[in-house]
This record gives structure tokens, sequence and C-alpha cells, in this order.
């Protein structure tokens, strides 16, 4: 299966369960990896026929931006519902990192899988 990603994605949103987290907005970075079939659009040179990477990215930084949820669980779990609700992706893979959440961590967060129901 082909894929199309979008590879650290850095948004800022007001995320956290910590009082003084509702009233700062911190940084995320997102990486997602979507099932699609890139043969149409390598046939056509169409970027009609794509799933288009600029698009998806626009809509996510749209979203979270105005997003202010507590856990990244429920942030990562949107953004993917997003994605194959609005864009039509069969599959996604989506990595949320919090990088600033905790001292000598580089980052932490969650990844998950999320496919279109049948
Ligand atoms: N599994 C999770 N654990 C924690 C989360 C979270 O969103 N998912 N959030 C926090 C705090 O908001 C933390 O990021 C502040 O440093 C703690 N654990």
């Amino acid at each position: 299966m082909d894929h199309v990603f979008i590879e650290g994605l850095e948004l800022e949103a007001v995320i956290g369960i910590y009082d003084w987290e509702r009233k700062i907005r911190q940084p995320l970075v997102f990486d997602l990896e979507m099932d699609f079939d890139n043969r149409v659009p390598a046939a056509s040179d169409a970027i009609g026929d794509t799933l288009d990477y600029k698009a998806i990215s626009d809509r996510i930084a749209q979203y979270v931006g105005q997003s202010q949820f507590g856990l990244v669980e429920t942030l990562a779990e949107r953004v993917a519902a997003i994605v194959i609700e609005e864009f039509g992706v069969s599959r996604v893979r989506l990595k949320l990192t919090k990088p600033s959440a905790i001292r000598g961590a580089r980052g932490v967060g969650v990844r998950i899988e999320r496919s279109r129901a049948a």
C-alpha cells in the first residue's frame, strides 16, 4: 500500500489537565501516514487526483488551533476522525507529540491507527 505522509507538523494549542496548562498555548507535533493509491495521480499528474497534504495540513492547523482538550488522546482521536471523514482516507496512522510536557524527555504523547468503518 502506498502512503501520503505529513511529518513534523508543528502547531500550538491549549492542551493539558493542570490549571496552569489551561492558561497557555503549548507546542504539539503531528506525524501522519495515510493509506492512498498514488498510482492514479502519478498517471494524471493532477492535484485533484491526490490526497492533498497541504489541504489536510491546513485543516488540521485550523482545528488544532481552536481546540482546548485536556488529553492528547482526545485531540489525536478527533484529528484522525477529521482525516478519515473529511478527506475519505481509509486508514491513518497518527503520532501526536507534546515536546514540552516532561522535563528530561524529548517528547511524550500517543500513536494511534484508525480505519474507516466498512
Ligand atoms: N496519557 C496521558 N498522560 C498525561 C497527559 C495526557 O494527555 N495523556 N497529560 C498530562 C499533563 O497534561 C502533562 O502533559 C503536563 O506535563 C499528564 N499525563
